[in-house]
């Protein structure tokens, strides 16, 4: 049996993938490389790569049936907010009717069992922290309200064919592996511990605060941060519970329980690197609710799950490690 693992080669797919071989899985990759590095998926690793994209239903049948794969992971997807604001068509294609194709292989396939990368953006506003998964859906963003749609597909998937589902909402996700070369390399970044570091590299002057004026305690964001290797082991658990449970349709968010504000964020980040890194005060970023904090103690009861880096020193000491090892990121010029 194998887990096929479409996105692995991005930031979160990587880890999972470093997880599973670790815990003796037998793994194959499909990604497109649109925002993946084949650097990402580690040579040592011996898994087999395929640069293809999820529509390509045909191929996907192939591999699955190659691989006697009966799981897979569904991390590929576009997810820039500010994007899908102004071009919300490009997320319905890339997400919604690409994870289509890829259900569509799948029931051709007979492989019946898929956990899927959602977000805290299915919730928008929350009217209450901790947010738990039966709380309001009200999407703030075309990105949010396609990995909504795609929660739903399971459902009627799951009616019409017998497919179960885990989709994780995963909260803030930040941290390296902190062993092995394989970490953050978004382009552009958008994601605040990275910037961060980017400052303390010297990359970048200073960082942008997007806003002071929340009402929160020091007037900055509040987060969710949670270690990408704590994601990783969830989504290990998340495959084992499929395969032992007749399992139907389920979704878990992921995150430590503890907020941090932004500034709180970068007074840390300038104790684990030694910088100054120099903060400004810019506008709010349009669409940020001033508060995310995830209740994930369904994911803990029912999968078994349980953060261990859940320290924000040690979120952002991994990601440094990896950041200040590898400044200019993954070498994509052997693609
Ligand atoms: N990073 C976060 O904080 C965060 C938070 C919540 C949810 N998520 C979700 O988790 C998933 C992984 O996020 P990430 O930060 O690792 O992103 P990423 O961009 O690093 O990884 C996505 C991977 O999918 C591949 N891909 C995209 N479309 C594809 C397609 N059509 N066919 C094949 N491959 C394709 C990309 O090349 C990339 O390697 C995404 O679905 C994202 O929406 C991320
Ligand atoms: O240069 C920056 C970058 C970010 N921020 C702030 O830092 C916080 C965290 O921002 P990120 O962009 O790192 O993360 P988000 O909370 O916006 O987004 C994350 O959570 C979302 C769910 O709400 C989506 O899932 C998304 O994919 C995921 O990255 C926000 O308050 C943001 O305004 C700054 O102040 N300056």
């Amino acid at each position: 049996m194998s887990v096929l693992v479409t996105g692995g080669a991005g930031y979160i797919g990587s880890h999972t993938v470093a997880e599973l071989v670790a815990a003796g899985e037998s793994v194959v990759v499909v990604d497109n490389l649109q925002t993946g590095h084949r650097g990402a998926v580690l040579e040592a690793f011996n898994v087999p790569f395929y640069n293809c994209d999820i529509r390509d239903t045909k191929q996907l049948v192939t591999i699955m049936n190659d691989h006697a794969v009966d799981t897979v992971i569904h991390f590929a997807a576009d997810s820039l907010v500010g994007e899908s604001v102004t071009n919300p068509l490009k997320y319905y294609d890339d997400n919604v009717a690409a994870t289509g194709k890829l259900l569509q292989a799948m029931v051709e396939a007979g492989v019946l069992r898929i956990v899927f990368s959602s977000t805290a953006a299915v919730y928008g506003k929350p009217s209450r922290v901790p947010i738990s998964e039966a709380d309001a859906k009200q999407p703030e963003n075309p990105y949010g309200e396609t990995k909504l749609a795609i929660e739903r597909m399971f459902h009627w998937t799951h009616r019409a064919h017998g497919l179960s589902s885990i989709s994780l909402r995963y909260f803030n996700a930040a941290g390296a592996h902190g062993s092995l070369p394989i970490g953050e390399d978004h382009r552009p970044e958008s994601h605040l511990i990275p910037i961060i570091l980017q400052v303390a590299l010297g990359q970048r002057p200073h960082i942008q605060v997007f806003g002071d004026d929340y009402e929160t305690p020091d007037g900055t964001c509040i987060r969710d941060y949670i270690h990408v290797m704590d994601l990783a082991s969830a989504h290990r658990l998340a495959v084992r519970y499929l395969r032992e449970h007749d399992a139907g349709v389920n979704a878990f968010n992921l995150g430590n329980g503890n907020g941090f504000s932004v500034n709180e964020v970068i007074e840390v980040a300038r104790t684990v690197t030694g910088h100054p890194i120099p903060a400004q005060v810019a506008p709010r970023r349009a669409g940020d609710p001033p508060q995310l904090i995830a209740d994930s103690s369904q994911a803990q009861q029912v999968l078994g799950w349980t953060p261990v880096r859940r320290d924000l020193a040690t979120i952002i000491s991994d990601a440094w490690k990896w950041h200040s090892s590898h400044p200019n990121g993954y070498d994509d010029s052997t693609r």
